[in-house]
């Protein structure tokens, strides 16, 4: 099953023992560069040995740590993992996107990045034509009129035996 979520990302949801992970399904293409596994990028952490992963791209930032307007902080934080969240939701502008070709090294291999978990909610078992709630209704509205009519026919029963007494 693909999901997508408000950004329009797309996930691959796969179920494993009972658990639900979604694997994100990057757009870009595999462009001939070479391909890393992720334990690979993910040594690079250090402030003079950054990679990143991008939408399922390989970037070496390291020489652009001390220039980057939103600091290196920010990029270190952003290495060991799939950093593609991370870098949309800061709202990159157009010449931050085209500054990025620069520092490209390859592409990552999607399978080695560990599953990213995402909520999706809870299954509900949502069924307007829901017949047993029907009958509760229905039950609802029977039940005391039940104990009502019961309750006259008791009552005029003993009515009519004090009457005849
Ligand atoms: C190759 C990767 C990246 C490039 C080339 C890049 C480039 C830039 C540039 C040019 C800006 C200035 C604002 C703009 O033009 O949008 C910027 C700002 C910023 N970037 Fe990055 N960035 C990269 C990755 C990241 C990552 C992974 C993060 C992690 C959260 C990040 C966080 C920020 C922050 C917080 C700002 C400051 C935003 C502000 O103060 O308005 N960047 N970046």
């Amino acid at each position: 099953m693909v999901i997508m979520n408000g950004d329009g990302d797309k996930y691959k949801i796969l179920e494993n023992k009972g658990l639900r992970l979604a694997q994100h399904i990057y757009t870009s293409m595999a462009s001939g560069k070479k391909t890393f596994v992720f334990n690979e990028v993910s040594t690079h952490n250090k402030t003079k040995d950054c990679w990143l992963i991008i939408e399922g791209k390989v970037y070496d930032v390291t020489p652009f740590m001390e220039d980057h307007p939103g600091g290196d902080e920010v990029l270190l934080a952003a290495t060991g993992k799939d950093a593609t969240s991370d870098f949309e939701d800061v709202g990159h502008s157009d010449d931050a996107r085209g500054m990025m070709d620069k520092y490209y090294i390859g592409e990552i291999d999607r399978s080695t990045v560990p599953l990213k978990r995402v909520f999706i909610g809870k299954e509900r078992n949502y069924n307007p034509d829901d017949t047993s709630a029907v009958i509760i209704k229905i039950l609802q509205f029977l039940v005391p009129l039940l104990i009502l009519a019961l309750a006259f026919a008791v009552r005029s029963y003993t009515k009519d035996n004090s009457a005849s007494a």
